[in-house]
């Protein structure tokens, strides 16, 4: 379910993957992760992952399937306790897990209603303006048990992103998606961009990589930076 834990930091000099010069680079970071460790029994999954995440930056991180992005997308949202290390978070946090987590039997229009509520909204005007966006008015009447998937996965993006978080974790959020709406997901993020949010979009595909400020590899339970676009083409996979 989409999630709002806030804890004010004062966090310390960052030293994770960026690779692209940004007009934020210089802002303190909103989401500070340090030595993140996580296994499940024996399986050593996250070990030693670090991320810097700025006001006004899209952060991709990318890894094959299994590489533990989405422990990774967990521990940064507080939903799962790393074994060692600490995120700071300066801030609302917005999470869109994975998998939709919403009640099968609440309409569209119950859901916007309740997160509005449940987050103190003052009214339903941006919930409204975000299932126009995404083009899904059609639904509002509709159960989430009965949506496709890739409207279910529009719903969950509106009720993470409902309260305008300062942060928004977005595990596989394209997955699902036709190309216009893939296309709108874009313009939507660089909305967030320009108003100084902070987006990271974990995704096993990445196929347009100049449209990131930061672009990390996950591998092996650490995170690498991916040279900046131009500059190495040939460590791109697409
Ligand atoms: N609750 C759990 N208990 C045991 N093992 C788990 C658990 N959750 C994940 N794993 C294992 O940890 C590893 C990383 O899983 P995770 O879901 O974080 O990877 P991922 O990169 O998000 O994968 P995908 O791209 O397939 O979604 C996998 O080998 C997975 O089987």
């Amino acid at each position: 379910m989409p999630s709002t834990p806030s804890t004010p930091s004062s966090p310390s000099t960052p030293s994770t993957p960026s690779t692209s010069s940004t007009p934020t680079e210089s802002a303190a970071p909103v989401l500070l992760a340090r030595d993140l460790h996580k296994s499940y029994g024996r399986h050593r999954v996250l070990r030693g992952a670090d991320l810097t995440v700025r006001p006004g930056q899209l952060v991709g991180v990318v890894g094959e399937n299994g590489a533990g992005k989405s422990t990774l997308l967990k521990a940064l949202a507080g939903t799962l306790p790393p074994d060692r290390g600490e995120v700071t978070l300066s801030g609302t946090l917005g999470h869109c897990p994975q998998e939709p987590v919403l009640g099968s039997s609440l309409t569209v229009a119950q859901h916007l209603d309740y997160f509005a509520a449940a987050h103190r909204l003052p009214d339903l005007d941006r919930g409204r303006e975000l299932v126009r966006r995404l083009g899904y008015e059609r639904y509002a009447g509709k159960v989430a048990g009965e949506l496709s998937g890739g409207t279910r996965q529009k719903l969950n993006l509106t009720l993470a992103l409902l309260h305008d978080p300062d942060v928004l974790l977005l595990d596989e959020p394209y997955q699902g998606f036709d190309w216009e709406t893939y296309l709108c997901f874009w313009d939507l993020v660089e909305d967030l961009r320009t108003r100084g949010r902070a987006v990271v979009v974990i995704t096993h595909l990445v196929f347009e990589q100049d449209r990131f400020d930061v672009l990390a590899d996950l591998s092996e339970g650490r995170l690498t930076p991916r040279a900046a676009a131009g500059e190495e083409q040939q460590r791109v996979h697409v």
